[in-house]
């Protein structure tokens, strides 16, 4: 069942549908020469594409890309039928997309009377590893006490509100929502164009209730790259669970039949935290008090009182408030989450500090034995002089879809 999601294949650019392309001047130009340089010239773009197809959704486990759009959307109808068919359209574009395939008809060759089925602002660009990844809030289940769509039965039990943690300063226009889509890819500009397309097509059925545009990822599912390091300056990433690790992502981060929801078997829960890093206090806080605020070096990323990053860190070395120490899984019974973070700037506040921070996300088979019990944990963190938890998400991530079948099948079917 592991390893599937993470399968990279080749897909059609966009560049090769419209058949401009240096690729396809390329393949045009190797033709004479004879079919291994159009064969090298297919490889050129292997890789781009992220299969959108299988027993998982990809953008979990599958490798982590350079930039994020994550969109929560509010659901405005109450019509079961009209909500089914925007989820079956947005998986007919998200296939698409993700391919490096447009929308539709396209953003020029539809009716000229018409508005294009695709914006074309990717028009051009190859599809970037775009992967995007479905998830239902608690709120699409049950709003206000209302089962809008008859779902309430089939609400997981580990689909939880989050708590209130102390420190927690949420912000209710930055929070919450029915339906989230991550989308992650190399490009922003990828990543942009997919949420905008669709938002385009839930028109009248769904609304952006907030977004999160991210950079410069903070955690890598891929062991042997080099560990991002986040606006604190500080490796982080370096003690994450491996898209390759089959055993540790069956045992942690994806939902199973005997789980209790047996629509989510082979789905995953993510929970979204919008971090504010208070940058300037930091910045004017000594080497060795950032460094004891994590438990790790700052230049090699070493655990406390040790030489290399990937040492096995020990505990009793660190201060008893250390964020490392708080959030180890010696310290919660043994928990691992799937860290898949970014760093987000949004300008400054007006009081001449950066909006600036961590976007959290983190998958897990339930957050009641995932985030939330390291995040109790971390109550004590000296890191919360330095942070303030602003946003706030937890959505129900289904298995990934079959061939012709549609995001959320398993729960509407
Ligand atoms: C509830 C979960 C977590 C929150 C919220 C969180 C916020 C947060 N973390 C950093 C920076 C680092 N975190 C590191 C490790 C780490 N953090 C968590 C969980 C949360 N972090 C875990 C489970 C771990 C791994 C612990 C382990 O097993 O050793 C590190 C060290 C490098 C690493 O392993 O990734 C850094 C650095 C920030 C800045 C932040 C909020 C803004
Ligand atoms: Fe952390």
């Amino acid at each position: 069942m592991t390893g599937e999601g993470t399968q990279e294949r080749p897909g059609m650019s966009r560049r090769r549908m419209l058949g401009f392309s240096g690729a396809s001047l390329l393949v045009g130009a190797a033709a004479g020469a004879g079919l291994d340089r159009v064969a090298s010239a297919e490889e050129d773009d292997a890789g781009d594409a992220i299969a959108f197809h299988g027993a998982h959704q990809a953008g979990i486990a599958t490798p982590v890309q350079d930039r994020l759009h994550f969109a929560a959307f509010d659901v405005t109808t109450g019509d079961r039928d009209r909500l089914v068919r925007m989820l079956k359209e947005w998986t007919a574009a998200a296939a698409a997309m993700t391919a490096g395939r447009p929308v539709g008809e396209g953003a020029v060759g539809g009716p000229a009377v018409a508005p294009p089925d695709d914006t074309g602002e990717a028009l051009g660009l190859p599809p970037s590893r775009l992967t995007l990844t479905i998830g239902f809030g608690p709120s699409l289940f049950v709003k206000d006490g209302e089962d809008r769509f008859g779902i309430r039965a089939r609400r997981p039990a580990a689909l939880v509100d989050l708590p209130h943690f102390p420190g927690d300063n949420l912000d209710p226009a930055r929070s919450g929502g029915d339906i989230a889509v991550q989308a992650c890819a190399d490009d922003p500009q990828v990543a942009v164009h997919a949420i905008r397309n669709l938002a385009r097509i839930g028109f009248g059925v769904a609304a952006v209730r907030w977004s999160q545009l991210g950079f410069g990822k903070t955690s890598s599912t891929t062991p042997d790259a080099q560990t991002p390091r986040n606006l604190f300056g500080f490796k982080d990433g370096t003690e994450n669970i491996a898209g390759t690790e089959g055993d540790l992502l069956d045992r942690h981060v994806w939902a199973a039949g005997g789980d209790g929801a047996g629509w989510m078997a082979g789905g995953s829960y993510l929970v979204a935290r919008r971090i504010r890093m208070h940058i300037e206090t930091w910045d004017r806080t000594s080497l060795r008090e950032q460094e004891d605020v994590f438990g790790r070096n700052k230049g090699e990323g070493a655990p406390a009182g040790l030489k290399k990053e990937r040492d096995k860190p020990a505990l009793a070395q660190m201060k008893p408030d250390a964020h490392v120490r708080l959030a180890h899984p010696d310290s919660n019974q043994g928990t691992r989450i799937l860290r898949r973070g970014y760093s987000f700037t949004d300008g400054s506040d007006g009081l001449g500090r950066l909006d600036a921070g961590l976007f959290f996300i983190a998958f897990q088979r339930d957050p009641r034995t995932g985030f939330i019990r390291v995040q109790n944990s971390l109550a004590t963190d000296a890191l919360n002089e330095y942070i303030q938890h602003v946003g706030s998400g937890v959505f129900a991530c289904p298995p990934g879809v079959r061939e012709g079948g549609y995001w959320g099948e398993t729960l509407f079917a």
